[in-house]
C-alpha cells in the first residue's frame, strides 16, 4: 500500500466517510466509548490484532471506558497516508461488534 503523504483537503474528504476520526496535528485520532472496563480491553486487544495484519500501529490507549487511537505512518515522516485510513476503516468496521461508539 502506497506510504506517501496525504495532502489536508484529500485527509478531510476522506474522514468525512469515517464518522468520529478527526486529523490533529499530522495524526488522525478517534476515541471509542466502550460499555464497560472490560469490552474496552476486549476491543483493545481486537484492534492490536487488526494492527498487526497490517503491520501498522496507531498509539492505542485503554481508558476506564474508552480506547483511544491516534495514528500517522511513521515511515513517511510521521504524515497520514493511505495506511492509516486503512487502519481506520477496519478499526471502524469492528467497532459495532464490541458496543464500541
Ligand atoms: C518495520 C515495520 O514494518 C515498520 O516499522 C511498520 C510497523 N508499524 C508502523 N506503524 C505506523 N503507524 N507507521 C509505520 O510506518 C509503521 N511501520
Amino acid at each position: 500500500m502506497p506510504a506517501a503523504p496525504l495532502p489536508r483537503n484529500e485527509i478531510e474528504n476522506r474522514l468525512s466517510e469515517l464518522p468520529g476520526w478527526t486529523l490533529e496535528e499530522d495524526r488522525i485520532t478517534r476515541t471509542y466509548r466502550l460499555p464497560s472496563h472490560f469490552a474496552a480491553a476486549g476491543f483493545t486487544v481486537h484492534v492490536a490484532q487488526i494492527q498487526d495484519e497490517l503491520n501498522h500501529h496507531s498509539d492505542l490507549t485503554l481508558g476506564y471506558n474508552t480506547v483511544a487511537l491516534s495514528v500517522n505512518t511513521h515511515d513517511a515522516g510521521g504524515k497520514v497516508t493511505e495506511r492509516d485510513l486503512a487502519l481506520a476503516a477496519r478499526v471502524m468496521a469492528v467497532a459495532p461488534g464490541h458496543g464500541a461508539r
